[in-house]
C-alpha cells in the first residue's frame, strides 16, 4: 500500500505536486497518467525518498521510505534502467544490491531466472540491449521480494514481445497481492494492464477510479437504443430527458443516450413497456476519456495541426 496525504512539492514558482491525497492499494495494477510535466516523476521520487516533500507525506506500507533500514525489501522500483555501472556484469550488479540490502545472495539467480536473463548474467551492463537493460532493472526491483512495486515508463522503447512480457509480469505481481504502480504515456498499454487509474494534471488529482469508470465518464460513451415503435421511443426519450440524460434522435427508430448506463435505459424501457430491437453500449476509448480529463491541464499546450496558424492556407494551396 502506498498512501499519499496532501503531498506537495514546489520548484521555485512551479508547484510540481499540489496537495495530492490518494491510496494505491494492493492486489491490482494502478496506472499513473498525466501530461508531460504533470508531476508523475516528482510524485514517484517523493515516494522513494529521492525528493523531499514541502508538505504532506508519502508512506510505503505505513512508513516513509527513508525510515526503512532495508528499503528494497519493502519497495522495488524501476526508474531509469540505464542507471547501472556499465562495466559491471548483470550478476555482479544484482549481487552488490543484495549485499547492501541484507538480501540472501541466492535471490540473484532466482530473479535472473524470473526476468529470463540467466544466459545473459555474465554480460556487462553497458553491452546489454535496451530490452535486456530493462529486464535487469526489473530484476533489481524484484530482488527484495517487495510488496510494493513502482515502474516509471517501463515499456519505453521495447519491442512488442518485451511490452507483452512486462504487461504479464505486472499482472502476475498484482495477482500475488502486491501493490503495482506504473506510470505510462501509452494509453492502449495502460488499458490492457491496469485495473485502477490515477490521473494528475499540473500536480493535482484529476481522477482516481477503476479504468471502466474513467472510460464510461467520457462524453463519447453512449447507449444506443433501437425500437420499431417511433411513438414509444418518443416516450422513452421524454422520460430520459426528465432524468437528465442527453438524448439524440438518430432516425425514426434509434436514440443515442449519454449520461445513462445500458442498465438504466433498459430498465426504463421495460418499465414504460417500450419494445426494443437493440440496446448496446458505445464505448469510448481510454485515450478519449483521458484527453477530456486532462484537456485544460497541459503545462504547455501546442496548437493542433489543423488549428495551427497557416494550416488552412496550406490546405487551400494544395
Ligand atoms: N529538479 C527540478 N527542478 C526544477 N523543476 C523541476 C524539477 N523536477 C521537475 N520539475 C518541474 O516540475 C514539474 C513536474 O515535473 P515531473 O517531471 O514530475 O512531471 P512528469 O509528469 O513526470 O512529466 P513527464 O511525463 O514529462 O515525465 C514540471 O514543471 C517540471 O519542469
Amino acid at each position: 500500500m502506498i498512501t499519499l496525504t496532501e503531498l506537495t512539492k514546489r520548484f521555485g514558482a512551479t508547484t510540481a505536486v499540489d496537495r495530492l491525497s490518494l491510496a494505491i492499494t494492493p492486489g491490482r495494477v494502478t496506472g499513473f497518467l498525466g501530461p508531460n510535466g504533470a508531476g508523475k516523476s516528482t510524485t514517484i521520487r517523493m515516494i522513494l525518498g529521492l525528493d523531499r516533500p514541502d508538505s504532506g507525506t508519502a508512506l510505503v506500507a505505513g512508513r516513509p521510505y527513508r525510515t526503512y533500514r532495508h528499503p528494497l525489501r519493502e519497495v522495488g522500483a524501476l526508474l531509469d534502467a540505464r542507471a547501472v555501472h556499465p562495466g559491471r556484469t548483470a550478476r555482479a550488479h544484482l549481487t552488490a544490491m543484495a549485499r547492501s540490502n541484507g538480501i540472501p545472495v541466492r535471490r540473484v539467480d532466482e530473479v535472473l531466472d524470473t526476468v529470463g536473463m540467466t544466459e545473459a548474467a555474465g554480460k556487462r551492463a553497458g553491452t546489454l540491449s535496451l530490452g535486456m537493460g530493462q529486464r535487469l532493472g526489473i530484476a533489481g526491483a524484484l530482488l527484495g521480494d517487495p510488496g510494493v512495486l513502482i515502474f516509471d515508463e517501463p515499456v519505453n522503447g521495447l519491442d512488442p514481445d518485451g511490452v507483452r512480457w512486462i504487461r504479464e509480469l505486472m499482472r502476475s505481481l498484482a495477482a500475488q497481492g502486491r501493490t503495482v504502480f506504473v506510470s505510462s504515456h501509452l494509453m492502449s498499454e495502460v488499458q490492457l494492464t491496469a485495473d485502477q487509474l490515477v490521473v494528475i494534471g499540473r500536480g493535482r488529482l484529476l481522477a482516481d477510479a477503476p479504468i471502466a469508470e474513467v472510460i464510461a465518464g467520457s462524453s463519447l460513451a453512449a447507449v444506443r437504443v433501437v425500437s420499431p415503435e417511433p411513438a414509444a421511443l418518443h416516450r422513452l426519450r421524454d422520460e430520459l430527458v426528465a432524468r437528465h440524460a442527453t438524448v439524440e434522435r438518430v432516425g425514426a427508430d434509434e436514440l443515442l443516450v449519454t449520461g445513462s448506463t445500458v442498465g438504466q435505459v433498459g430498465d426504463l424501457a421495460h418499465h414504460l413497456g417500450v419494445r426494443l430491437h437493440g440496446l448496446s453500449a458505445r464505448e469510448a476509448s481510454l485515450e478519449q476519456a483521458y484527453l477530456e480529463l486532462t484537456g485544460g491541464d497541459l503545462e504547455y499546450a501546442a496548437p493542433t495541426p489543423s488549428s495551427a496558424p497557416g494550416a488552412a492556407e496550406r490546405k487551400e494551396a494544395r
